[in-house]
């Protein structure tokens, strides 16, 4: 079942680059389906939480802890891409590595169909999304394909310094991370990027009263000491 998810998604991002909107929303909508007939299979629509935050500003360290203590499945928006960038025959892998060398954000029929589909291969029922939304054409794409199937919970919003955010990717970079943006040069492109694209995305929730913000400088069990008080009081 997988594989054949694997191939129709594959199939599915080449001719989302190549062809119109229209083919691409017809295809979309042939990959949404299967989600579709599990969500309407399962008696509530997935709880969904956007994890937010500049580069480094611990998102993915915090999601894991959310993970262990909440039971949510920690869907990275970034990590998926990098799989589906590693995966030998993706039509879309030279894409997404130049979109994640220079610090820019995929197109969202790639990125949310990747979304959808890790969604749909999961039996759980909560989920944080990390990374995405990043930008508008993000927010447009998910509004369009997932909003009306998932319940959304509010954006968790990790607030760093650009400085930290640029130490800890730094560190990070130095200790193997074998990440290909890493490094100043890309780092450069990635605080632009989220500065001018992100920023306003957390802005936007933000006048829906949908953020929980939190500082993410003090160190990750301090972090998350907030995050736990956060989702106990929305009900987790
Ligand atoms: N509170 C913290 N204090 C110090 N170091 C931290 C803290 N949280 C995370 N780190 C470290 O900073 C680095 C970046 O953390 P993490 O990967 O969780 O960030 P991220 O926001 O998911 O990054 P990206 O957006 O680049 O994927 C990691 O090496 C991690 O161990
Ligand atoms: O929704 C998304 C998420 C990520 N990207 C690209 O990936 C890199 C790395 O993302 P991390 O969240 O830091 O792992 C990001 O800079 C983007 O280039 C994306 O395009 N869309």
């Amino acid at each position: 079942m997988f594989k054949v998810l694997t191939r129709s998604c594959n199939l599915l991002l080449a001719q989302t680059i190549k062809h119109s909107t229209c083919t691409t929303v017809n295809l979309y909508s042939t990959i949404a389906a299967g989600a579709l007939t599990r969500l309407k299979m399962s008696e509530e629509k997935p709880k969904i939480v956007f994890v937010l935050g500049g580069p480094g500003a611990g998102k993915g360290t915090q999601c894991a802890k959310i993970v262990d203590r909440f039971g949510f499945v920690h869907l990275s928006a970034g990590d998926l891409l990098r799989e589906e960038r590693a995966r030998e025959g993706s039509e879309v892998g030279a894409l997404i590595e130049d979109y994640i060398r220079n610090g820019k954000i995929v197109p969202v029929e790639v990125t949310c169909s990747l979304l959808e589909a890790a969604m749909n291969k999961s039996d759980k029922n909560k989920f944080l999304i990390d990374g995405f939304p990043r930008n508008q054409d993000n927010l447009d794409g998910w509004n369009r394909q997932m909003s009306e199937k998932v319940d959304f919970q509010f954006v968790l919003f990790f607030n760093c310094s650009e400085d930290v955010c640029v130490d800890r990717c730094l560190s990070r970079g130095k200790s193997g991370s074998g990440r290909s943006d890493d490094n100043m040069e890309s780092l450069k492109k990635r605080i632009q990027t989220y500065n001018n694209d992100s920023l306003p995305i957390i802005k936007h929730f933000e006048e829906l009263g949908k953020v929980k913000q939190i500082d993410a400088s003090p160190s990750s069990d301090e972090v998350f000491s907030k995050v736990e008080e956060v989702f106990v009081q929305s009900g987790f």
